[in-house]
């Protein structure tokens, strides 16, 4: 049987939610404790646990058909990987960062100056587009303390919460690209496993849609109901029903998750009663 071969972080950030997202695709991993290597029981996937930084280049040769994988690697390694899916987490900058005390003016300051950097394809495309050209230095960790022991006079590296320059006495100055974790494709997936990639898919648009909805239920005296229905969204349109109790009903309806709090503020305003808000656990249109 034919079965699709993906690509997980092995350990870091992105291998919790990775997996996270497979489970709730419906989808079983048999994990033995340090297994590099593992199969699905419900569906034709191999699971291949590999560094985030090495999974472009298994994509490009073909040895794994699809990834989940730090969208920022593949603007640094993998130009020429296709993304199926934008994931939702892991989301991240990748910018240029320099000493608090430096009086910052423009890319223009970079010039001549050394970086230090993880990614140094990223910093030097975007250097070139802007006519500048410095220096890098290139590690593979612990990139912000490089201007505290003299190593570089600015760095390059992925910010989130802006906790980790903030430490280290540095402030961002340039966001040359925002990331989030994605699914990737191989450029050789066969047309049989590019099959088994669209069911795939098909189940996590779902999963993911249904994280970003919420459903709601409530109660609403009939007099004030057209007010209340004018404020909801659904799917299509909301579910009114009759309560037991007479001159009252009963709406359901699904609510954007990030509108949510905004919606129920209204909603109260408008006389409505009972509100419940359930998770989603899948959402197919
Ligand atoms: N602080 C952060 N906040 C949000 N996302 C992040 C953060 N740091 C990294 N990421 C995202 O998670 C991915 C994996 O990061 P992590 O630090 O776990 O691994 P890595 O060191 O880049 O890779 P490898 O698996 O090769 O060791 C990054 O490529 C990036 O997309
Ligand atoms: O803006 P913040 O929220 O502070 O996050 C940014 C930091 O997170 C990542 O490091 P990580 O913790 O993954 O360590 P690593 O260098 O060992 O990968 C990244 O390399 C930054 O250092
Ligand atoms: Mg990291």
């Amino acid at each position: 049987m034919t079965k699709i071969r993906i690509a997980i972080q092995k350990a870091g950030r992105l291998n919790e939610e990775s997996l996270q997202v497979l489970k709730d695709c419906g989808i079983s991993i048999d994990n033995g404790k340090d297994q590099l290597k593992a199969s699905s029981r419900n569906f034709p996937m191999e699971v291949f646990y590999l560094r985030n930084g090495d999974i472009p280049q298994y994509l490009r040769d073909g040895v794994v058909d699809i990834a989940i994988i730090g969208e920022n690697v593949l603007v640094e390694k993998g130009t020429d990987i296709i993304i199926a899916e934008k994931l939702g987490f892991s989301k991240c900058k990748v910018s240029l960062a320099v000493p608090k005390s430096v009086k910052y003016n423009s890319v223009n300051d970079f010039e001549g100056k050394r970086i230090a950097t993880s990614y140094p394809n990223t910093v030097l495309n975007y250097l070139k587009e802007k006519g500048v050209k410095a220096d890098l230095h290139i590690i593979s960790g612990s990139v912000e303390i490089a201007p505290n022991i003299g190593l570089a006079d600015a760095i390059c590296d992925i910010v989130s919460s802006g906790s980790t320059l903030f430490k280290n006495n540095l402030k961002e100055v340039e966001v040359m690209l925002t990331s989030e974790a994605v699914l990737a494709v191989s450029p050789k997936i066969t047309v049989e496993r590019k099959e088994l990639l669209e069911k795939l898919q098909f189940r996590i648009q779902s999963v993911l849609r249904a994280r970003g909805s919420k459903y709601v239920l409530l109660n609403a005296p009939n007099d004030k109901l057209d007010g209340i229905l004018k404020l909801l969204p659904g799917m299509r349109s909301p579910t009114v029903l009759p309560l037991a109790d007479e001159g009252w009903s009963s709406v359901h309806t699904v609510i954007n998750k990030d509108k949510f709090w905004e919606v129920i503020d209204e909603l109260k305003k408008a006389g409505a009663e009972g509100i419940l808000v359930c998770p989603i656990e899948k959402m197919v249109l």
